[in-house]
């Protein structure tokens, strides 16, 4: 039976070497592997509390400098020790997988399958207004109108709950790319679609193994998610407390996870880049690299338990090589990472400005600079829902002055966006992830900007406006502002005092019920578009239809960047 054990060696003789981009299937595969990065990074833990009430808060303690040899930058602690094999004959707890995942404080709650929280579940709860068939006609914002409308462990997924509302698609690298998000190479927005899209015998035998593991425990995987933290928190009880309280969401994220990743395997560039995004996402959980061997076990354990029927010494075989190969990039990304930045920061909440009764804008001071490029997003946390952590854009460019502003909106059941909307003052302390995101600007372009914010989706569009306008660049940028009432159009006036100032930048106002269409409607009575690169942000039907209508007009897939990819996956085709 085989060991896992991850050594330097033996990532660097499969991944020494990053090949160019491929075009073998590139668009769906480094499509889903995006979706991927976010959905194995972004639990969902949910519940109905709508996070007016519970947790204490229990995280607050001051940053600890790391021990020698206790965090993953240490050569000690980089390394992980060989696992010891499981298999068929491991010893199989009996423990109640939901009553094990579920500690005694878990809140009672709703869980949801969707990918991200609470906004997203606004949106399953808005009907949309039917599409019209007559021409499009746009609602021009002048300022008058203004005036009038203003108002981390195993590489799959061995981390706490977080909910993600921004991923973003295909971006390039901008030149002034801050060094702790590594730029992602331009990826189309196509929608999802299968993701073993590659010719079974374009596979290595170690891919076709996993799949087939992966493809025998697809009917049961709940029963193999819950099984898997069944074995870890009875075999590792020091990890529970890496793990929000409440975790039936995150089960749900893990399967997913790994079978994004078993199908992705051989794709090992775009594997490479996921993964040490998710190492580096994994510190602020407080994952150092002695977790995962833990986990691999178990998730071993587990899946040679579910796939019973295929399972044998030479599928291990590969489970273990592949899980030591994942295993490897995240603790080396880690580790690297440690040498330049936090796990996390604190930031102090200085404004907090209702805007509608569901709708803040808060602004946070970080304890220590944050590096990030307008249009990225990061994760937060409150000191009231520990460990459940929550995706923001950030809703300016870089200021001097270090602030930083986040839109966001109260939900139904969402636990963070409640409580950062109605529970949030000044003073309050919360924390930040690292940035993440490639939906920034290419300055190296002066292609315009054709920009789609709707709802709190403006909020990295006003960044990105921000951004062209420091770098001093005449590009036109047009805005398309949708929202479901005039009441909804939260940020109108700020947008318009932009439009004010910057002569390239126009600025529309697309509310459905005037409008009697939706967003992504509207931008087909303007044009043309074929100088502009598109930017998308907004809820996952927008942004699906919103890449249609793109593409209807004749905008290429690779002109294209959008966030809320993981929506889409959550939502289904
Ligand atoms: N707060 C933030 O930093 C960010 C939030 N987002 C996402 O933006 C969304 C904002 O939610 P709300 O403000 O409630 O927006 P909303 O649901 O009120 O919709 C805003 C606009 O999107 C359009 N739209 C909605 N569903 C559509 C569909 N299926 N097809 C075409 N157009 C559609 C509407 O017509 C409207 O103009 C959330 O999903 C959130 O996750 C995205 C990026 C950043």
């Amino acid at each position: 039976m085989a060991a896992l054990a991850a050594t330097q060696d033996g990532k660097q003789s499969v991944h020494g070497g990053k090949q160019a981009p491929s075009d073998r299937g590139s668009a769906q595969t480094d499509r889903k592997m995006l979706e991927a990065r976010h959905t194995m990074d972004a639990p969902t833990t949910t519940s109905a509390d709508n996070g007016t009430s519970g947790g204490g808060g229990g995280w607050f303690t001051p940053r600890k400098k790391p021990e020698p040899g206790s965090e993953p930058g240490t050569a000690e602690g980089r390394r992980p020790a060989a696992i010891r094999p499981v298999g068929r004959h491991a010893t199989d707890p009996e423990a109640p997988a939901d009553d094990t995942a579920a500690p005694p404080d878990a809140t009672a709650g709703s869980t949801r399958t969707g990918g991200r929280e609470p906004e997203g579940e606004s949106q399953d709860a808005i009907s949309a207004p039917a599409l019209a068939s007559t021409p499009p006609a746009p609602t021009p914002v002048t300022s008058g109108v203004a005036a009038a409308t203003s108002p981390r462990p195993a590489p799959m997924a061995f981390a706490p709950a977080e909910e993600s509302i921004t991923s973003t698609a295909a971006s390039p690298a901008s030149a002034a790319a801050e060094p702790r998000v590594p730029a992602q190479r331009p990826v189309p927005a196509s929608p999802p679609g299968p993701a073993a899209s590659a010719p079974a015998e374009e596979a290595s035998p170690d891919a076709v193994l996993v799949r087939r593991a992966m493809t025998e425990v697809a009917p049961v995987a709940d029963k193999v998610t819950s099984y898997f933290y069944a074995l870890l928190f009875v075999r590792h009880p020091d990890l529970r407390s890496l793990f929000p309280a409440a975790m039936d969401t995150q089960r749900d994220r893990l399967l997913r996870a790994l079978l994004t990743a078993a199908e992705h395997i051989d794709n090992t560039e775009v594997l490479v880049d996921y993964l040490q995004n998710l190492g580096r996402g994994h510190r602020k959980y407080g994952t150092r690299a002695e977790h995962y061997p833990a986990v691999g076990e178990c998730l071993i354990g587990a899946l040679s338990k579910y796939a019973a029927a295929v399972w044998n010494e030479e599928m291990e075989a590969a489970w273990v090589r592949t899980y030591t190969t994942i295993s490897q990039i995240m603790i080396d990304a880690a580790a690297a990472d440690e040498l330049r930045a936090p796990a996390w920061w604190y930031a102090e909440v200085v404004t907090h400005d209702l805007r509608t009764p569901d709708v803040a804008v808060v602004t946070v001071r970080p304890d220590q600079p944050y590096p990030f490029l307008a249009g990225q997003y990061t994760s937060v946390e409150t000191p009231w829902w520990p460990r459940i952590w929550r995706h923001y854009s950030f809703a300016s460019a870089p200021r001097s002055d270090g602030l930083l502003s986040f839109h966001v909106k109260a939900v139904p059941a969402g636990w963070v966006s409640n409580a950062l909307v109605h529970r949030a003052r000044p003073g309050d302390i919360i924390r930040l992830g690292p940035p993440a995101g490639t939906m920034t600007v290419d300055h190296t372009t002066d292609s315009g900007l054709l920009c789609l914010g709707g709802g709190t989706g403006i909020a990295p569009i006003k960044a990105l406006v921000e951004d062209v306008a420091e770098h001093g660049e005449r590009r036109p940028v047009e805005v398309f502002y949708g929202a479901r009432t005039d009441h909804d159009l939260y940020d109108i006036d700020t947008m318009l005092r932009l439009q004010q100032t910057h002569p390239w930048l126009s600025v529309r106002a697309i509310i459905d019920q005037q409008a009697h269409q939706q967003l992504p409607d509207a931008i087909r009575a303007y044009g043309p578009w074929n100088e502009y690169d598109a930017y998308l942000s907004g809820p996952p039907g927008m942004i699906r239809s919103g890449v249609d209508a793109l593409r209807d007009i004749g905008i290429p897939s690779d002109r294209i960047r959008h966030d809320s990819v993981e929506e889409l996956v959550a939502a289904g085709p």
